[in-house]
C-alpha cells in the first residue's frame, strides 16, 4: 500500500468502509482509475451500474464488481460518488438514499445544485466537484464546493479521493462551480476541437495524418507544459513566439480579424449557462 494513500485506506479497512460510485460511466471510471493505482484494493470499491457491458468493463479494467440496483451493500460505503447523469440524478438518489443515509456524498454531476441533493438525500454532508476526463491519466483538474456544514476531516477525506486523479481547487460559493464546469470541466473538449483543427490544417498543407496529429498533439502538450512551468504569463510567452511581420503574426491576425478570442469566450459563456439551465431543469 503505498503511503500516500495509506491513513485513509488503512482507517477504511479497519472500519469495512468502502467507497461506492453511483453510475459507472466515464468520469466514474476514469476516479476508480486513480484510486485503484494508489493501491486501493478492488473489494473497497461498490458501483451502481445498470448497464451490463459498462459492469463486465469495471471489472475487466479494474476487477471491481459493480451491482446493477442499489442494495445492502451500500451500507457500508463511507464515501458515495455521484457519477450519474445530471438527468437521471434524481431518478438514481431516490433509490440509493435509503442505503446510504449516514456517508459523504460527493457528487460529480454538472449543475445539479447541492441544495437539491441535500434534499433528495436527507443529509447535509455533500460536497459537489467538477473534473474533467485528463483524470483518466492523472492530470485532472477538479473544483471542489463543500456545503457549510461540511466538516474539515470530510473535505480532506474528498481532497485525498480528487489527488489521485490530478489536481484540485476550492471554491467558496457554489455558483462559481458553473463557471468551473464551463472553463476545466468542459475543457478538454476545446482543446481537442483545435488539434481536429489543426491537423486539418496539417492534412491540407500535404502531411499525413498521422504526421499532422503528432505535430498538433505534441505542440499543445508542450505549450501546457511550458505555460505551467513558466512564471511569464502566457500572453508573454506568445508574444516571443510572433516574430513581428512572420508566420505567427499571420495567424494570429487572422483569429483576431475572425474574433476568435471573444468567440471562445462566447463559448465558455454559453457553457456556464447551460449549467445553471441543468441545474434548474433537473434539480428539485
Ligand atoms: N465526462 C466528462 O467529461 C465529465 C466531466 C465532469 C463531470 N461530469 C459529470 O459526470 C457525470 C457522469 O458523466 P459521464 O460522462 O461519466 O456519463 P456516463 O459515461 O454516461 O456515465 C453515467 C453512468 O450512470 C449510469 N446510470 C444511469 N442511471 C443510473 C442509476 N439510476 N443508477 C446508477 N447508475 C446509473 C449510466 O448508465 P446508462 O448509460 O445505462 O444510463 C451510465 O453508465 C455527469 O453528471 C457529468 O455532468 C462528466
Ligand atoms: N462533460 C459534462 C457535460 O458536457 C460536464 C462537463 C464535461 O455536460
Amino acid at each position: 500500500m503505498p503511503g500516500f494513500w495509506g491513513r485513509w485506506a488503512i482507517d477504511c479497512r479497519a472500519m469495512e468502509s468502502t467507497i461506492a460510485f453511483i453510475g459507472g460511466g466515464n468520469m466514474a471510471s476514469a476516479i476508480i482509475g486513480g484510486l485503484r493505482g494508489q493501491g486501493l484494493p478492488a473489494a473497497q470499491v461498490e458501483v451502481v451500474e445498470p448497464w451490463d457491458e459498462a459492469r463486465a468493463r469495471l471489472a475487466q479494467q479494474f476487477g471491481v464488481q459493480a451491482q446493477a440496483a442499489p442494495g445492502e451493500a451500500l451500507r457500508r460505503a463511507g464515501v458515495v460518488v455521484w457519477a450519474v447523469k445530471p438527468q437521471t440524478f434524481r431518478e438514481a438518489a431516490q433509490a440509493a438514499a435509503p442505503f446510504c443515509a449516514d456517508a459523504l456524498h460527493l457528487s460529480v454531476a454538472a449543475g445539479i445544485r447541492s441544495d437539491s441533493i441535500a434534499a433528495w438525500l436527507g443529509s447535509e454532508r455533500i460536497v459537489r466537484a467538477m473534473p474533467n476526463t485528463p483524470a483518466l491519466v492523472g492530470l485532472g483538474m477538479t473544483g471542489l464546493y463543500a456545503r457549510p456544514s461540511v466538516g474539515d476531516a470530510d473535505r480532506a477525506q474528498v481532497e485525498r479521493i480528487v489527488a489521485t486523479t490530478g489536481e484540485s481547487v476550492w471554491v467558496d460559493a457554489e455558483p462559481l462551480l458553473d463557471g468551473v464546469t464551463a472553463l476545466s470541466g468542459s475543457g478538454p473538449a476545446y482543446v481537442f476541437f483545435f488539434i481536429e483543427a489543426m491537423t486539418r490544417a496539417g492534412i491540407e498543407m500535404g502531411l499525413t495524418a498521422a504526421q499532422a496529429q503528432r505535430l498538433a498533439v505534441g505542440t499543445f502538450r508542450g505549450a501546457a507544459e511550458l505555460a505551467h512551468r513558466s512564471d511569464e504569463p502566457p500572453e508573454l510567452l506568445r508574444q516571443r513566439v510572433t516574430s513581428k511581420g512572420g508566420t505567427t503574426y499571420a495567424a494570429i491576425t487572422a483569429l483576431q480579424a475572425d474574433g476568435v478570442d471573444a468567440l471562445l469566450v462566447k463559448a465558455i459563456r454559453a457553457a456556464q449557462a447551460r449549467a445553471a439551465e441543468l441545474g434548474d431543469e433537473f434539480g428539485r
